[in-house]
C-alpha cells in the first residue's frame, strides 16, 4: 500500500482529502503545517508528497527540497491556488513531480497520484523525478509520444539547429524557460545522431544530492562507503558511446563541476573507490534555465565548464513566441490524453481555442499538456468547453484582444515593465521574476524597443 503525507494548512480540505485517498487504499498521514510534516517525513518512508505551497510560516517550495535532501526519489505534487503557476514552475525545476491547480476535482488529483506512483500507464516522459528513478540506466522512449516539428518561424529555426548540431559530436548547451521542450531537443539531437544505437541517459543534476554526486557520475565499487553494497556502474559508463544529458546543470556543485571538466577532458572515470581508470566516450548536452553567463560572473560556475559543455548552443522558444505553433500542440497533447485516459474527445470548443490563444503560458508547453488533460478528465461531451479549464489561464479574459497579436504584445510589454520596475530595473532579477532568461528578457527588451 502506497503511504501518501498531506500538508495543508486547510484542516477541512486536509481531512477530506484524507478519507478520499484512504477509501481509494492509499495509507495517509496528513499535517497541517511544515513543522509537523518535517518530524513525520522523517519518521516514515513515504511513497508521495501532497503539499501546498503557501504554508504558514514556511514556504512550500523549500519544503519540497527539504525533502528532497532526506529522500532524492521522493515524489511530491505541489497543490497551487490561482495565480500561482509562477511558484508551481519553481517547484516543478526544484523537482516536483507536478502541480495541481485548487480548485480540483477527487478524480483529478487521483489521476496524478496514479501517474506519480507510475499506477498506470501514463506517459513519466515529463516527469523531471522521472530522471533520478533512472539515474544510471536508459532512459526509455515512450513509443507513443512524438516529436511535434511546429510550424512557426521559431520552431523552423530550431528544427534546422536540431539536425545541424546532431551528426556532430559537438558538446551542446540548451538554454530556455522551463517546459519548453528542452528534454525533448536534448532526445532529438541523440535520435539524428550516430551515437543513436547506444544510451541516451538523462540526469536531473537539481535532484542529486551534492554528497552523492560524485557516485551517481562516475560509480562505485562495493564497500567504498556505507550504504554501497554492490558495485554500480555510473551515467558516465551507461553512456559509453551514447550521450550523457544533464539537465538543470547550474545546480551542480563547485566540486562536482570541477570532477565533470575532468572527465570531459580525460574521458577517463575512476569509480568511487577504485583507482583504476575507465576510457568513457561520451557526446555531453546540457541545459539550463538560468543565465549561465551571469553564474560565470558571480564565480558561481566555472566558465572553464562553461566554454566546455557550450560548444553549440540552441535557445528552446517560449510558448509566446511561437503562437502559430500552439493549436498544433494542443491537438497533439488532446490525442496524448485521450490515450492514457482512454476517451475520445474530438476537439476544443471555439471559446476554448480563443481563450488558449489570449493566455501567456508561464508554463509554456508542460502547462499546455497538464491543462489539457485535467480538461480532457473532466470533460463529458465531445469538445474540450471553457467550464473545465483551471482559472489562470482565464487570467486575460477581460483584456479587448480585438487584435490580437498586438493585444499580446501589449500585455507581454506590461508585464516586462512591471518586473523591472519591480526589480528596481535590476535585469537579472525582472528576468527570474518573469521567470525567462536573462537573454530572453534582454531579446524582449529590444524586439518591444523599451527604452529604459
Ligand atoms: N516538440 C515536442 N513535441 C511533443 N511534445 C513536446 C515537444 N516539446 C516538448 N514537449 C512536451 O512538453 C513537455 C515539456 O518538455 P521538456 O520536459 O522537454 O521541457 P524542459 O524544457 O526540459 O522542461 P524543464 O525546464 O522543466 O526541464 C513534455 O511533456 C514534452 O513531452
Amino acid at each position: 500500500m502506497s503511504k501518501i503525507l498531506i500538508i495543508e494548512d486547510d484542516a477541512a480540505f486536509c481531512q477530506m482529502l484524507q478519507k478520499f485517498l484512504t477509501r481509494n487504499g492509499y495509507d495517509v498521514e496528513v499535517s497541517f503545517t511544515a513543522q509537523d510534516a518535517k518530524i513525520k517525513f522523517a519518521k516514515s518512508a513515504f511513497d508521495l508528497v501532497l503539499t501546498d505551497l503557501r504554508l504558514p510560516n514556511y514556504d512550500g517550495v523549500q519544503l519540497l527540497t527539504d525533502f528532497k535532501e532526506i529522500n532524492a526519489k521522493i515524489q511530491v505534487i505541489v497543490m497551487t491556488g490561482y495565480a500561482e503557476v509562477g511558484s508551481a514552475v519553481d517547484a516543478m525545476k526544484k523537482g516536483a513531480y507536478d502541480y495541481i491547480s485548487k480548485p480540483f476535482t477527487p478524480e483529478e488529483i487521483l489521476m496524478q497520484i496514479k501517474s506519480a506512483l507510475n499506477e498506470e500507464a501514463v506517459s513519466k516522459s515529463n516527469s523531471k523525478t522521472d530522471h533520478t528513478k533512472k539515474s544510471g540506466s536508459v532512459e526509455s522512449s515512450d513509443s507513443e509520444d512524438q516529436v511535434i516539428s511546429g510550424l512557426s518561424e521559431a520552431s523552423r529555426k530550431l528544427n534546422e539547429y536540431i539536425k545541424l548540431v546532431a551528426p556532430t559530436n559537438m558538446s551542446v548547451l540548451i538554454t530556455g524557460e522551463s517546459g519548453t521542450g528542452k528534454e525533448v531537443t536534448a532526445k532529438a539531437i541523440h535520435d539524428q545522431s550516430k551515437r543513436n544505437k547506444f544510451n541516451f541517459v538523462a540526469v536531473d543534476c537539481g535532484a542529486i544530492p551534492k554528497e552523492i554526486a560524485t557516485s551517481e557520475f562516475f560509480g562505485h565499487i562495493k564497500g567504498s562507503f556505507t550504504g554501497a553494497i554492490e558495485d554500480k556502474i555510473g551515467h558516465f559508463e551507461a553512456a559509453h558511446q551514447g550521450t550523457l544529458f544533464l539537465d538543470e546543470i547550474g545546480n551542480l556543485s563547485y566540486e562536482n563541476q570541477i570532477q565533470l571538466l575532468r572527465a570531459l577532458q580525460e574521458r577517463k572515470i575512476k569509480r568511487v573507490g577504485s583507482t583504476k581508470e575507465i576510457t568513457v566516450d561520451v557526446r555531453i548536452i546540457t541545459a539550463t534555465n538560468e543565465d549561465l553567463t551571469e553564474a560565470v560572473e558571480q564565480g558561481t560556475f566555472r566558465e572553464d565548464l562553461f566554454h566546455r559543455i557550450n560548444e553549440f548552443s540552441i535557445e528552446t522558444p517560449a510558448l509566446v513566441d511561437r503562437y502559430e505553433d500552439l493549436m498544433q500542440f494542443a491537438d497533439y497533447f488532446l490525442q496524448k490524453a485521450n490515450r492514457s485516459l482512454e476517451k475520445d474527445i474530438q476537439g476544443f470548443s471555439e471559446e476554448v481555442i480563443a481563450i488558449f490563444g489570449k493566455y501567456h503560458w508561464p508554463g509554456n508547453l508542460r502547462e499546455l499538456q497538464n491543462v489539457i488533460k485535467r480538461a480532457v478528465l473532466l470533460t463529458t461531451g465531445d469538445f474540450v468547453e471553457k467550464e473545465t479549464l483551471p482559472k489562470e489561464v482565464h487570467k486575460t479574459k477581460e483584456i479587448d484582444f480585438s487584435d490580437e497579436k498586438f493585444s499580446k504584445a501589449d500585455y507581454e510589454k506590461d508585464q516586462i515593465v512591471r518586473a523591472l520596475k519591480q526589480s528596481n530595473f535590476n535585469k537579472s532579477k525582472a528576468a527570474k521574476l518573469l521567470q525567462i532568461t536573462r537573454k530572453t528578457l534582454y531579446n524582449k527588451i529590444n524586439h518591444y524597443n523599451l527604452d529604459l
